[in-house]
């Protein structure tokens, strides 16, 4: 099949990679000039394990295109995928401007019969924009083209999202038109060999479903927060509740690992989104508004343990900082617990030596100049040089490499041996047997 992805970020990258890889001819279309020639020069704009090998494969191989301009993939093409981002707006609304601006692009263009796929995660409603706002540019053009318009949510994550994308736990696909649905279903058909895994609805619920999946997921995540807090008041491991609630099958272990906080592009915005349309339609979400209040709270776990640590007095004191990114295995730092914790260290007055297996780019470029210009902010080259003459190490992001350190080397450069780790990857007694101090998330001080 022909088909193109307009939008080459996280996921339309990857869409496209993979529909590629399944056999189809792809064109990936995106405005970033900078983008687009570095993809056709064998450079990937982001970092995602195995991503980079099925592009190469394809992108020689003729089936994976790359191109700044719709009007070039238009004639061969019937099969649209909308993969732009929907940032949230100023009031926490779903920002719609460049999905509808693809809409429009199409609408200018179209020449056949297609079916416009909807895979940017957008409140339940925009098909009908999108739909109108194709239609308004036929209506200019005087054309008469039949196309349909259909919800297919993603939901892969990052650092994951080839695996996610190749072996779906489900393909979600919102239409009401038959004609369309032949079309996705045939295009998914090899996702599906081994058993059916997709589930067709109504537009707006599959529009509904992606909002409501991830809202599920951070509820289970501030949920166990919150468990968490009262642990460490009440004198419970946390850990040992994890363990003790995951073993039971209608709860399960994942998506229950206390921290400090879930950030990246997906979870923040979209609970946010989905209060904003409850809001919209005069409900007011008291789960989810909890849910959110918990999570930017939870952001400021280390602040809340070092101010209690250093009687809070944080000034001329300097700090180890492992990871950047909002979870492993991305260089993506949107909404990451780290930039609520390194804002909050230089309010206070101590300095930051940060490390990260790959988000220092993002980092370089996400976090403001003067942090670095200050010398209040610095990145090393590795998590042992984060550590020299030290008054802590924070773990915010539990990298692999992090997560079985060589502590009788952090022992002779760190000036305080203390650790908060903001994501309970090590045991206490093994640290605390070691001579570090060792707090972690909810666990027993
Ligand atoms: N990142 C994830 O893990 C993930 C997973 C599932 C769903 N989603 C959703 O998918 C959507 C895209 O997310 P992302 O993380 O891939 O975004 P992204 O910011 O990484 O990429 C979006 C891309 O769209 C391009 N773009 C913007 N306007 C355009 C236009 N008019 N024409 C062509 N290209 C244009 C941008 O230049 C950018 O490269 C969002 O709605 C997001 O919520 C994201
Ligand atoms: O038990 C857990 C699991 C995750 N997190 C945090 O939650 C955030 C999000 O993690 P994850 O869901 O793994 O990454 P994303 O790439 O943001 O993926 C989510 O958001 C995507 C975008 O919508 C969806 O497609 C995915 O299904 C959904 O998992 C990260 O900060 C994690 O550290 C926790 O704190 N505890």
């Amino acid at each position: 099949m022909n088909l193109t992805v307009i939008g080459t970020g996280y996921v339309g990258l990857v869409s496209g990679a993979c529909f590629a890889e399944m056999g189809n001819r792809v064109t990936c279309v995106d405005v970033d000039q900078t983008k687009i020639d570095g993809l056709k020069q064998g450079h990937l704009p982001i970092y995602e394990p195995g991503l980079e090998t099925i592009v190469e494969r394809n992108f020689k191989e003729g089936r994976l295109g790359f191109s700044t301009c719709l009007a070039d993939t238009i004639t061969e093409s019937n099969l649209f995928f909308i993969a732009v981002g929907t940032p949230p707006g100023e009031d926490g609304s779903a920002d719609l401007q460049y999905v509808l601006a693809v809409a429009r692009e199409i609408g200018q263009l179209m020449t056949q019969y297609s079916v416009i796929v909807d895979k940017s995660t957008v409140p339940v409603g925009t098909a009908d924009l999108v739909h109108a706002a194709i239609q308004e540019e036929l209506d200019k053009r005087k054309v008469e083209i039949e196309f349909d318009v259909v919800s297919n949510p993603e939901f892969l994550k990052e650092g994951a999202a080839i695996d996610d994308f190749m072996k779906p736990d489900r393909i979600v696909v919102g239409t009401e038109s038959p004609r369309a649905q032949d079309l996705i279903r045939q295009l998914y058909a090899p996702f599906n060999h081994n058993h059916e895994r997709t589930i067709f609805m109504g537009v707006r619920d599959a529009e509904m479903t992606k909002y409501a999946a991830n809202s599920m997921l951070a509820t289970k995540i501030s949920f166990i927060n919150e468990i968490s807090n009262l642990c460490e008041l009440m004198d419970v491991d946390v850990e040992n509740v994890r363990r003790g609630i995951g073993s039971d099958g209608r709860i399960g272990f994942s998506f229950i690992y206390p921290g400090c906080g879930y950030g990246g592009s997906c979870f923040p915005k979209d609970v946010q989104a989905l209060i904003r349309m409850a809001q919209g339609v005069d409900y007011v979400p008291e789960v989810l508004l909890s849910v959110e209040k918990r999570n930017q709270q939870q952001k400021r776990w280390f602040t809340r343990q070092l101010e209690k640590r250093f009687d809070g007095n944080l000034s001329g004191m300097t700090f180890g900082v492992w990871g950047l990114s909002f979870k492993p295995g991305t260089d993506d730092m949107r909404e990451a617990p780290a930039k609520v914790l390194l804002a909050d260290l230089l309010a206070a007055g101590a300095k930051v030596l940060a490390y990260d297996p790959v988000a220092m780019e993002t980092a370089q470029h996400e976090l403001p100049a003067e942090w670095f210009e200050s010398g209040d902010v610095t990145l090393v080259g590795n998590q042992y040089e984060a550590l020299q003459q030290v008054d802590g190490l924070l773990l915010v992001t539990e990298w692999k490499p992090f997560r079985n350190p060589d502590l009788a080397a952090m022992s002779r450069t760190m000036r305080k041996k203390i650790i908060f780790d903001g994501r309970n990857q090590y045991e206490p007694d093994y640290i605390r047997n070691e001579g570090f101090e060792y707090f972690g998330v909810g666990r027993l001080g």
